[in-house]
């Protein structure tokens, strides 16, 4: 018999305090006993839209304002293929507590991976933890015309991802920048990855590491700590796979659009760049053209966000 195709819409609701609401799914349910991200099943006649407004009313109580895509996932359980659309909601009326009983719990980001979530969830997991704004640092030599551009970066976007990206550093140079750019990002509530090889992370405390698509195409195995992130440059399908087979936590996708940087790589475009992120088996973030202003847009077809170099460089 073929396997059932079930279509799942839920939510990251999300509190004054920036913590994310869980429930427990009841001992007897399918994944039973296992936190969730409250939601359910769609009816035939609904979009994923209005079956999570019927969900979250039915399972806790609250009427949601506003929602906006964060992350479809595909999976495949022993007896069905399952599509989990989830949705970002930080708007909504009422106090949301159990209504069928189930427990509920508002947790701190970081600490959601401490609770056992069905095998389906790890990339709605990685999604909820990170930004949508991501700036890729640009070839800047002088040190102070670095700190003062990424100051303004920080300055201007709230709990942004960045990206350190020197090339043309030598490694003495890159590793003192680095810790410059750790000690801004820190200051400012950011996050920072680190363009380069994973062994940075023994001298550098930042949040992960980056892989060009070559370095991603030549790693054997992820040699990143779970804590860290791993992410990686992809421009195709066959980037992807091999992302998902390094348990990359989430990845770039360019060009998006025409760049003047890479004038010979090959545009995706908004159409194949949707089939791509949903083809992914993490968050994905748009780059090639793009400014921090094709965020929503990016976010509509499905995508985590979009990484700028463009947006970092002052007006
Ligand atoms: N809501 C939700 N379901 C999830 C998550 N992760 C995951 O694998 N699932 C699976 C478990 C189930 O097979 C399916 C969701 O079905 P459900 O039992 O919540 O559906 P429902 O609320 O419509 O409940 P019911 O009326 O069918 O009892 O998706 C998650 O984070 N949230
Ligand atoms: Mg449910």
């Amino acid at each position: 018999m073929p396997k059932r195709r079930v279509h799942v819409a839920a939510a990251a609701i999300y509190n004054d305090q920036g913590q994310v609401l869980i429930a427990r799914r009841p001992s007897i349910a399918d994944q039973g006993g296992l936190w969730e991200f409250p939601g359910g099943k769609l009816e035939v006649y609904e979009t994923g839209r209005e079956a999570l407004k019927r969900e979250l009313k039915e399972e806790l109580g609250i009427e949601i304002e506003h929602a906006q895509p964060l992350i479809r996932v595909h999976y495949e359980y022993p007896d069905k293929f399952i599509l989990l659309d989830v949705w970002e909601v930080r708007q909504f009326s009422g106090e949301p507590y159990g209504c069928e009983g189930q427990a509920v719990r508002w947790v701190d980001i970081d600490g959601l991976s401490r609770y056992p979530f069905p095998p389906a969830n790890g990339p709605i997991v990685k999604a909820v933890g990170l930004p949508h704004a991501y700036v890729i640092t640009d070839e800047i030599d002088d040190d102070e015309a670095f700190v003062s551009t990424l100051t303004h970066a920080l300055e201007n976007c709230n709990g942004l991802l960045v990206q350190l990206r020197a090339k043309s550093l030598s490694a003495e140079r890159y590793l003192e920048r680095a810790h410059k750019a750790l000690e801004l990002c820190r200051a400012h509530g950011a996050r920072l990855v680190l363009n380069g090889a994973p062994e940075l992370l023994n001298e550098v405390d930042a949040d992960g590491i980056h892989l060009t698509s070559k370095a991603l195409m030549s790693a054997q195995e992820r040699t990143v700590p779970a804590d860290k992130w791993l992410s990686a440059s992809t421009h195709n399908k066959e980037q992807l796979d091999q992302a998902a087979r390094l348990g990359c936590d989430f990845v770039t996708l360019s060009p998006l659009r025409d760049t003047p940087s890479h004038p010979d790589a090959v545009t995706i475009g908004w159409h194949d760049f949707q089939q791509m992120v949903e083809y992914a088996a993490m968050p994905v973030f748009g780059l090639g053209g793009t400014t921090l202003d094709d965020i929503d847009q990016a976010r509509a077809v499905g995508a985590q966000g979009v990484a700028s170099i463009r947006s970092f460089l002052p007006d």
